[in-house]
């Protein structure tokens, strides 16, 4: 079952603000069965961060697996495990993916940019999970084990995002895309190997049917604390309303009233003098 954006789960709640305390923004994973929105959302992650003053660079840390297949078709095969075998094409695709992610990692450092990062070490445990000769979503197999020693060296993203997605949904994506192709089954066994996955705790499920839009939406929301606040638009100052007619002629009858008074009563005073003496 895919969860729905509300049931999505945060980063961080109301409850336990972090804006404050916060360290650096440096990577962000986006991680999921093909299909489910990685590359277009990773593209647009990382120009929404720009454009909110924070520098971030798409990265694509992939295995080959899809070269390998355009390989295979060109020789007649029908993927890159028709091509190398089932065992073979999943060490190279652990290895090649490997060297993306140290490469990735490095320009991180020298550029100092957010890795906005399609793919991460944790596709590769669901990869051997769902390729696996008999997929047991569960179960963390030899292949695993060693995918794991090696890349125990590279740190947890700042955030990880599942993008949790319907298999039929990201098999018609796939075929529209037109240039690869997922059997369902695979899609199947690739969603039930991340819900397995030990890490999957740690990662913020994303509800990835909806449109881009409403996804990108979500990621952000789950990076607002990163997000600089805005700036405060100081409010407008309201003109001081032109007096109406009305109020200016009653004012000047009330003056022209106090004036009479006044000019009678001094008259009347002055009188009142001249007699006195
Ligand atoms: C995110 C998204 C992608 N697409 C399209 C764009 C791509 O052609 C295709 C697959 O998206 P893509 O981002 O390539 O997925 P992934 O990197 O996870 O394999 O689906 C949609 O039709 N709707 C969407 O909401």
């Amino acid at each position: 079952m895919v969860p729905d954006l509300e049931s999505a789960r945060p980063a961080f709640d109301d409850e336990h603000p972090v804006a404050a305390t916060v360290r650096p923004l440096r990577s962000v994973a986006l991680v999921g069965i093909d299909g489910s929105g990685k590359t277009t959302q990773a593209h647009e992650l990382a120009h929404a961060l720009a454009a909110r003053g924070l520098p971030a660079s798409y990265r694509r840390n992939a295995g080959g697996r899809r070269w390998f297949g355009r390989l295979a078709t060109a020789l007649g095969r029908r993927d890159g495990e028709h091509l190398l075998g089932r065992k073979a094409m999943l060490f190279v695709e652990s290895v090649l993916r490997w060297l993306a992610i140290l490469r990735t990692l490095l320009r991180r450092t020298v550029t100092r940019e957010i890795a906005i990062m399609d793919r991460y070490a944790v596709c590769q445990y669901a990869s051997i999970r769902a390729h696996a000769k008999t997929p047991r979503p569960q179960r963390l197999n030899r292949a695993e084990r060693r995918a794991r020693l090696a890349y125990r060296v590279f740190p947890r993203p700042d955030v990880t995002f599942l993008l949790a997605v319907d298999p039929a949904v990201a098999h018609d994506r796939i075929e529209r895309r037109g240039y690869d192709h997922e059997e369902m089954s695979y899609l199947r066994a690739a969603t039930a190997a991340y819900e397995a996955l030990p890490e999957y705790g740690n990662f913020v499920v994303v509800d990835a049917n909806g449109t881009p839009e409403q996804v990108q939406q979500a990621l952000l929301a789950h990076l607002r604390a990163w997000l600089p606040a805005p700036v405060p638009v100081p409010a407008p100052r309201v003109p001081a309303e032109p007096r109406r007619a009305g109020a200016v002629l009653l004012q000047a009858r009330a003056l022209l009233l106090t004036a009479v008074t006044l000019a009678a009563a001094a008259s009347a005073l002055t009188c009142q003098l001249v007699e006195g003496f």
